[in-house]
């Protein structure tokens, strides 16, 4: 057996949560040998709840849970962490926005970034999944002084397998049939999922669907799936939330073997989108480090498309750039 990792769930007590960590407690996410050490972090009302969870996973018997925290300090949660998953945050509800999420939620994520930076191992891997996930990203990111930007990432994970999803429907195979899907941007519905290099079968996608079910059917589903789950359910994804964020993480811890997956990381230049945001990229991963893609050409309907998720993005910064100092 390996040493114990610790791995840090904020929001510990609320719907994605009650998914999340049964399945990273039963190694989905870092792998069948990796004992874990939960952090689980919620504010002060939510710890009766919480400590009603823990019950629940004490229950399970789980052979890799190597220990159980459950607090309501900073300080205790993110000690020595290597793995943060950042969920705690309002959800929306119907007829809002993520970003209509900003002023409630921004001001959690730079007090959870500073205590990373204090607290957490050097080497922290951090997935924001709260929303407005993007910009909570940036939020935690420049406010972890000692830490390394490219360690906060944003979930657009859930969007990349809606889209798998969507594509595998349409074209009677599936997921797994699928590769090189991208979803650029931000995590609402300006998202762009972009099927110009997806494979199905080794064939490209855009010969098996007409352009008219690309923009107006394909498109729009994906970017506004949260809302039509919203709708459905009367409360925002959770299980599906939590399946992406655990396929975020092991991607990004164990690797990727060459296959592209969409992550929200700090913008570089890359593809004309300047510094300064958190923006989702197809990346892959080797050895614990995310890389662009690069190479890609990008045709003029797709130019329109990331350029306004990027506007959007900065619009989002601008809202909170007092947030970043
Ligand atoms: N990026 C993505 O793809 C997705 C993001 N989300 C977002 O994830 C977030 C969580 O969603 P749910 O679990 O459904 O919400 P929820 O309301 O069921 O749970 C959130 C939990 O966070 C806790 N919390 C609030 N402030 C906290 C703080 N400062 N520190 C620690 N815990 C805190 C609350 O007490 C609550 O138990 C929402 O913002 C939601 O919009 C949801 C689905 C997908
Ligand atoms: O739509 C929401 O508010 C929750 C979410 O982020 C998603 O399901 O993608």
């Amino acid at each position: 057996m390996k040493k114990p990792v610790r791995v840090t769930i904020t929001g510990a007590a609320g719907q994605i949560s009650y998914s999340l960590i049964f399945r990273i407690a039963s190694g989905s996410m870092l792998g069948p040998d990796q004992p874990v050490i939960l952090q689980l972090l919620e504010i002060t009302p939510a710890l009766p709840a919480l400590n009603g969870v823990v019950m629940e996973l004490n229950d399970c018997a789980f052979p890799l849970v190597a220990g159980v925290i459950a607090t309501d300090k900073l300080e205790e949660a993110f000690d020595k962490t290597d793995y943060a998953l950042l969920v705690g945050a309002r959800p929306r509800g119907p007829g809002m926005e993520r970003k209509d999420l900003l002023t409630a939620n921004g001001g959690i994520f730079g007090p959870q970034g500073k205590a990373l930076s204090d607290y957490a191992s050097r080497d922290v891997k951090v997935l924001v999944v709260g929303n407005p996930a993007n910009t909570n990203a940036l939020i935690a990111a420049s406010a972890a002084k000692s830490l390394d930007p490219k360690q906060f990432t944003a979930m657009v994970r859930l969007d990349h397998n809606r889209a798998l999803s969507q594509l595998a429907s349409k074209t009677g195979t599936h997921s797994n049939d699928i590769e090189k899907m991208i979803i650029w941007g931000n995590h609402s519905s300006t998202q762009y999922p972009d099927i110009t290099n997806t494979l199905v079968n080794g064939k490209a996608a855009k010969g098996l669907v007409d352009q008219n079910w690309i923009e107006t059917d394909f498109i729009p589903t994906v970017q506004q799936r949260g809302a039509a789950i919203i709708k459905a359910r009367g409360a925002s994804s959770a299980a599906s939330a939590a399946s992406a964020a655990v396929d975020h993480m092991r991607d990004w811890a164990l690797g990727t073997n060459g296959k592209w997956v969409s992550m929200g990381i700090p913008s570089d230049g890359s593809y004309g989108i300047k510094p300064g945001i958190v923006y989702g990229y197809p990346v892959t991963v080797k050895d614990g480090k995310y890389e662009i893609v690069q190479g890609l050409e990008v045709d003029a309907f797709s130019r329109g498309k990331m350029d306004a998720t990027e506007q959007e993005l900065r619009e989002e910064r601008a809202a909170i750039e007092e947030l970043l100092k």
